[in-house]
């Protein structure tokens, strides 16, 4: 069975709920894949999917398209599209039909009533439901054969179809948890309409990766991993460790930009919990003293990005020295990630002589969790909360200069406190990610009787990789956690709480 294509694509117009569609696909054992919005006919065509979804986004006049020739494409191939939201206008307007700026512009749960019989809502499904709305423009005329199959309380248009051409939408979005059924309206379409078998399971991804990496590796070369001490590289490592056994060797880079203790930290869970050849390669001067005075992300990115390139380009030089065999690869964890997320880094590019395999990129980090479990790679590394390869100096937590004065040093004493707060009172496992921030700002307070001029520093946690959903602490946590910080951490006198939408 090819696990690693998708039988469902989805098209991402920009809909903040598109990596959680792509995720509760999957758990419905079907392999669902997103892909841009903007990717040309021939990206999709490459990826022969079974059924397309179009994505919600936000209307405008230069909002993307769908490429030319997909309506044919689609109708010759026999692959089913449904339009979710925004992807539902999409359809409608590249079939002849109208979308209008509607005065019924809904942006909320609304109640919808199923007028006609329909495969989409079988299964039990009650004629009424209520659904997550969230759209300003609305279908005016559909395009010809197709039917109204459910309305809104307000009386527009909120499922259609078009069954003998293979065309569906859903004016709602049926992912999140406020369209309770939606799941099950998702699965019916999935299964029943499209025929899909869901047969996707990690087992089956799992070989097939093995399989893939003895392919591409061969019988005779040798591999670098690169691990962090995070959940993905240390999957990914014990995974290319089963294929090809001893030809395997993992390198951990401290780059200067590692949290409290790091470096100790993970070479310790490397020798004690789980014994993967891993060396520490301590290159934490030569990162500094390129970052030195930079302030601007994009150029921090590509330092970091070059650094790590020329780290693992000489420890292969190393292997060469030690064994007599210049390793060909290199390894990388980085796994499918949200694009908006708060991870930061989106992976960053590389420029080596290694030729680079990620085995995992197209699953997400829960399921690269699952994956570990099979593996049995120890669940310390697989509880790990997600840390960004280019560490403190990700934009996200050390705004400006990091190497100025005692910024990363304030940085790792805030976060460490903040971390360790958190898993004493029982959290860590209950937040995706938790982390101090540096700000590059001075400000004036009243520490015991004397007036300070001191750093301001903010904490930020994320409930949920997939929704970015800040998670709520109480009160009492967060005042007990800003004390501690401005009482231990001299040069810190504020502490705000970064609660991005
Ligand atoms: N300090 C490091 N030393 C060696 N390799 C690293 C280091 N930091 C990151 N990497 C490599 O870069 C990859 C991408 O890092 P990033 O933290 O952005 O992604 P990730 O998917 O969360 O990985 P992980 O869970 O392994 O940290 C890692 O999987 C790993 O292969």
């Amino acid at each position: 069975m090819e696990t690693t294509t998708p039988k469902v694509l989805i098209l991402d117009f920009g809909s903040q709920y598109t990596h959680l569609l792509t995720f509760r696909i999957r758990k419905l054992f079907i392999f669902s894949q997103c892909i841009s919005g903007t990717s040309s006919l021939k990206t999709i065509t490459d990826l022969n999917p079974k059924v397309i979804i179009l994505s919600g986004g936000f209307h405008s006049e230069d909002a993307p398209t769908l490429p030319n020739g997909f309506i044919e494409y689609v109708e010759s191939n026999g692959i089913f599209v449904l339009g979710i939201s925004h992807g539902l206008q999409l359809l409608v307007q590249e079939l002849g039909g109208a979308v209008d700026r509607g005065e019924k512009q809904e942006y909320e749960t609304k109640e919808i009533e199923v007028l006609k019989e329909s495969a989409l809502y079988s299964g039990g499904i009650g004629s009424k439901q209520s659904v997550w709305m969230s759209h300003g423009d609305e279908s005016v005329t559909l395009p010809e054969g197709f039917s109204v199959v459910a309305k809104s309380q307000q009386g527009s248009v909120a499922a259609i179809e078009n069954p003998e051409r293979r065309f569906y939408g859903l004016q709602y979005h049926p992912e999140v948890t406020d369209s309770p059924e939606g799941m099950v309206t998702l699965s019916n379409f999935l299964l029943n309409v499209c025929g899909i078998t869901p047969d996707w399971n990690l087992e089956d991804v799992l070989e097939e990766e093995i399989r893939a990496i003895k392919r591409v590796v061969g019988d005779d070369a040798h591999v670098i991993c690169a691990v962090s001490g995070g959940v993905d590289s240390t999957v990914a490592a014990s995974m290319v460790y089963k294929a090809i056994g001893d030809r395997l060797h993992c390198v951990f880079v401290d780059n200067g930009l590692l949290r409290y203790k790091e470096q100790e930290r993970v070479m310790e869970l490397f020798g004690t919990d789980f014994r993967l050849p891993v060396t520490c390669v301590d290159a934490a001067d030569i990162f500094l003293s390129k970052l030195q005075g930079v302030e601007d992300h994009e150029t921090k990115r590509e330092i970091i990005a070059k650094e790590f390139s020329s780290v693992f380009d000489n420890f292969s030089i190393e292997i060469d020295k030690k064994i007599g065999k210049k390793p060909a690869f290199l390894v990388k964890g980085t796994s499918y990630r949200p694009i908006k997320s708060s991870h930061g880094d989106g992976g960053i590019p590389m420029d080596m002589t290694l030729k680079l395999i990620e085995p995992l990129k197209l699953l997400l980090k829960t399921e690269v969790r699952e994956l570990g479990k099979i593996l049995n790679v120890p669940e310390v590394f697989l509880k790990r909360q997600p840390f960004p390869e280019s560490g403190l100096a990700c934009p996200e937590r050390g705004l400006g200069d990091v190497t100025e004065g005692n910024a990363l040093d304030i940085l790792r004493q805030v976060d460490e406190i903040f971390l360790q707060s958190i898993k004493e009172a029982g959290l860590y496992d209950s937040i995706w990610q938790a982390f101090a921030i540096y700000l590059p700002v001075k400000t004036v307070g009243v520490q015991g009787d004397k007036r300070t001029h001191s750093h301001a520093v903010a904490l930020r946690a994320v409930q949920d990789g997939m929704t970015e959903d800040r998670y709520k602490f109480e009160r009492k946590f967060l005042v007990e956690v800003m004390g501690k910080i401005c009482n231990s951490v001299s040069d810190v006198n504020r502490v705000l709480q970064d609660i991005k939408w």
